[in-house]
């Protein structure tokens, strides 16, 4: 099967330059600009600002001048993602809003943009540290070197399927189980933490998905994780839970095994998501579009062929959770509107208690991702059947 796909569209924005690939765009990894750029931003000189505040202008090289458009190009690109991105009422920026580059002659007022570099708030701290772990891991593995990778991966499993069986097995929402060792929230869960064991517990308590946490730096995950629980035989399907802002990031959780990636509409435009729930259907994953407001969910709405979409409780800026978020994302319009495409909604975060299920059981949801309130018990499987109530596994 020939899984990769070309990035076509581009975000239409009056301003935006023509270039003939993105670098910063998901899923392109080279950028081409011609060398003498019809742009209106094309440059022919360095400028540079001398101690009086007078402007110098230098001619420079061929070379300089192609780095040099190279990095202004990067940097205009990264201007208009953020543009695109707030035009949707995204608030997460992709990366920091560092000031143009010296020799930038472009117009005035992207270079009054730079708003200061330290992150608003955890989620765009973690986005702007994945931008650069991603950029670093794609020079070591290319995505020609992750198409041949592909090809000895495990086949990707059936995900929604399985959630659908096991919510018309039991008649109480699915559940998909986190492995989670630790959260910004809540620092380390579990010290004695090991993956295999875990995801092992999960499955005979009646879990019908998982969950594993891919990120280092923050929840202690990684791809390893999830390669050692598919190999290991564990036969639920996996959900890679991983802040993805690049499709590379699907190419490569696909490559260890993963039969599901997450999408948040926090931090991805609706051309990303198409893009990228395109891609996933290509590599016969399923997409988990994960929401935390009217304004989000309406934007997925607007989305075809959305399968699955998870309502956060927790709000990712602030870690506070509510449970009435999901009844309130469900009431009215939008939760008939789910309820004729069929799209399964998933309950995530702060469910602790048979009550809880019962709750966002009862707001419409069919299935629920929980890490929290069963992984830190010592035993997980067991974990599972006090949060429901009941064994879920018979
Ligand atoms: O859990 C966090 O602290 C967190 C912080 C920033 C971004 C995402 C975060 N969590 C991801 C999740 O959504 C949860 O791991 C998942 O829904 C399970 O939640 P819980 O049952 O409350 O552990």
């Amino acid at each position: 099967m020939e899984a990769f796909v070309s990035f076509q569209a581009i975000p239409s924005v009056s301003r935006l330059p023509k270039f003939s690939f993105l670098k910063s765009t998901p899923g392109i990894s080279s950028l081409s600009l011609p060398s003498h750029s019809s742009s209106p931003f094309a440059i022919r000189a360095q400028q540079m600002e001398s101690k009086d505040g007078s402007a110098t202008v230098t001619p420079i090289s061929e070379d300089s001048e192609s780095e040099n458009s190279l990095e202004i190009k990067e940097w205009e690109v990264g201007m208009f993602q953020n543009e695109v991105a707030a035009s949707q009422g995204i608030r997460i920026r992709r990366r920091p809003p560092t000031g143009a580059p010296l020799h930038y002659v472009g117009p005035f007022e992207f270079r009054l943009q730079n708003e200061g570099n330290t992150p608003r708030n955890i989620l765009e701290e973690i986005v702007w540290h994945k931008d650069t772990e991603v950029s670093q891991l794609k020079e070591r593995k290319p995505l020609s070197a992750l198409k041949k990778a592909m090809e000895n991966a495990p086949p990707a499993r059936d995900f929604v399927g399985a959630l659908k069986a096991a919510h018309l097995r039991t008649g109480l929402p699915a559940l998909i189980a986190e492995v989670k060792k630790a959260s910004p929230s809540r620092g380390v869960i579990r010290e004695n933490f090991d993956p295999v064991e875990i995801a092992r517990a999960y499955e005979k308590g009646g879990a019908a998905c998982l969950s594993v946490l891919a990120d280092e730096k923050y929840f202690q995950g990684s791809f390893e994780n999830i390669e050692a629980i598919r190999n290991a035989g564990v036969k639920c399907p996996l959900l890679c839970k991983e802040f993805i802002i690049d499709a590379w990031q699907i190419y490569y959780a696909r490559t260890k095994g993963a039969d599901a990636i997450l999408l948040i509409a926090a931090v991805l435009p609706d051309l990303d998501i198409k893009y990228m729930t395109k891609i996933c259907k290509l590599l016969g994953l399923a997409a988990l579009v994960e929401v935390h407001d009217e304004r989000e969910m309406d934007r997925v709405l607007g989305i075809e062929g959305i399968e699955l979409i998870g309502i956060n409780n927790r709000n990712l800026e602030t870690f506070e959770v509510d449970t009435s978020n999901t009844k309130r994302l469900l009431e009215g319009k939008r939760g008939d509107l789910i309820h004729e495409r069929g799209i399964i909604v998933v309950g995530e975060s702060g469910l602790f208690t048979p009550d809880d299920i019962a709750y966002v059981q009862e707001a419409g949801v069919k299935v629920v991702l929980v890490g929290e309130s069963i992984v830190k018990q010592e035993d997980p499987g067991k974990g599972i059947a006090k949060l429901f109530g009941k064994d879920i596994s018979l």
